[in-house]
């Protein structure tokens, strides 16, 4: 099933959503409207292209392309065709079979295709023969979503952080990348958190990445020095992954002004708001999304963004119920939070889009039902009672089922998430009487 697609149709690949100019750094992404130049390259066309792994099923293999299409499209073009491949393993020369490339190939030169998207991340040899072979723009999952970050960043941390992991990408593909097509370079995978495009001189790569990991180590730094100077507050964190309303939450819980759309990664920076609940103040901090094989050295790169979850003192896992595969996204969260340390942390599981929640029918003839019971196997949708009960069964916990959007049950959520805070302060600060805590 297909996500929602958001409308706004982003005329230029190369357009930058922020920049360090005031007058366009309003959160107003994805309208295209915040042009550099007139003469940018035209709106890029992206073929897909996945070597699904064996245990993968075909409802799975048609996710992760319609999220990999919602990438391209976040990242500002448009996937017009797809191609699978079953293979023991991707091959290890061109990832596809010598068939399936030609056939790739002869698609992208028949529709002048700007470039071929994969959904896994490539060796840099295999990028450098796929683009001799191809002759278009190949762009791999990580260069992706950094492209996407790239456009997200706004805060210095947060754009520092993106401009090393760029280059610490970069780096060692350098040699061929894109060399034939030096005429076309912009638009998706080019695009650097700064004003200009990102840098191409293996000399000068070198030089920024030690110098924006220096400037990191200050900020990191500053950022530790600002969350001593927040006081005793209790800390709550909103993870999940992406696209699954943590900002919209946020904006109701913390009446905040957070920039929230229905695009991938929306949010790349931290932000924190003071929030008071049964008369405890708390801080409630929205942070990036995960998604599933995020790259690792991604993940390191983010680490001051990371370091909000981490001190934590609460996490809310936002999920996405209306999205057919949000066990899996549970997971994938739950595998994430493990990889930056912070598997161990109390949690309060918030189910978000009930709204859009459709369980499935029964069918009343019995063959009918037989048949979808198949289905049912990989691509359950019971009733949201029972599926409350299975969960709050299994975590032994209260989990909270919510519209963010429709404000549906927010005052359960309010309440259990006060509840939480307020044993949290309590048992860091015993000797207090309860409702007269102002810890700052
Ligand atoms: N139907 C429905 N849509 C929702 C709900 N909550 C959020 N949304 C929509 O889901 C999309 C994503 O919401 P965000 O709040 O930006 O999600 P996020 O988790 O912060 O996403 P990232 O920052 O990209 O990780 C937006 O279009 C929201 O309007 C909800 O309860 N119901
Ligand atoms: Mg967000």
């Amino acid at each position: 099933m297909a996500k929602s697609k958001s409308n706004s149709w982003n005329p230029s690949g190369s357009t930058r959503h922020y920049s360090t100019d005031t007058t366009q750094a309003h959160a107003s992404a994805g309208t295209g409207k915040s042009r550099l130049h007139a003469t940018a390259v035209e709106q890029e066309t992206a073929v897909l292209i996945s070597v699904p792994p064996r245990r993968q099923n075909e409802h799975q293999t048609t996710e992760y392309l319609d999220e990999l299409a919602f990438l391209v499209e976040t990242a500002g073009a448009t996937a017009t065709e797809r191609f699978v491949q079953r293979l023991e393993k991707p091959d290890i020369r061109t990832y596809v079979g010598e068939g399936k490339l030609a056939e790739i190939k002869a698609y992208v030169h028949h529709h002048n295709t700007s470039m071929a998207v994969f959904d896994d991340d490539l060796t840099p040899s295999q990028l450098r023969n796929l683009e001799a072979e191809l002759k278009v723009k190949i762009v791999d999952r990580s260069l992706l979503i950094l492209d996407i970050f790239a456009l997200r960043a706004k805060s210095a941390t947060a754009r520092t952080q993106v401009e090393l992991a760029q280059y610490q990408y970069l780096l060692p593909r350098l040699t061929g990348l894109w060399t034939h097509l030096d005429k076309q370079r912009g638009g998706v995978g080019m695009k650097g958190p700064g004003e200009t495009e990102i840098e191409t001189d293996r000399r000068i790569v070198r030089d920024r990445i030690a110098f924006l990991k220096e400037k990191l180590e200050t900020l990191d730094k500053q950022a530790h020095t600002q969350r001593k100077a927040r006081g005793g507050l209790i800390r709550v964190a909103l993870v999940g992954y992406t696209n699954v309303g943590k900002s919209t939450l946020m904006n109701t819980l913390g009446k905040a002004e957070v920039f929230a759309e229905n695009k991938l990664f929306a949010t790349v920076d931290a932000t924190t708001r003071k929030v008071v609940l049964e008369n405890t103040p708390f801080l409630l901090s929205d942070t990036v999304g995960f998604i599933r094989k995020l790259p690792t050295k991604l993940i390191e790169s983010f680490k001051s963004t990371l370091d909000e979850i981490r001190e934590a003192d609460l996490l809310l896992h936002v999920v996405d119920i209306s999205h057919p595969g949000f066990e899996e996204q549970i997971q994938v969260v739950n595998d994430t939070l493990a990889e930056i340390g912070a598997a161990e942390k109390p949690l309060l599981l918030v189910f978000n889009k009930i709204d859009q929640y459709r369980p499935d029918e029964i069918p009343a003839d019995h063959f009918a039902a037989e048949a979808a019971e198949e289905e049912r196997e990989t691509n359950a949708r019971p009733p949201l009672a029972q599926l409350q009960a299975t969960y709050m069964a299994k975590l032994h916990d209260p989990v909270v089922f919510v519209s963010a959007q429709s404000r549906e049950n927010l005052d359960e959520l309010r309440q259990l998430l006060g509840q939480r805070v307020v044993a949290l302060h309590q048992q860091r600060y015993p000797y207090e009487t309860a409702g007269t805590n102002e810890a700052e």
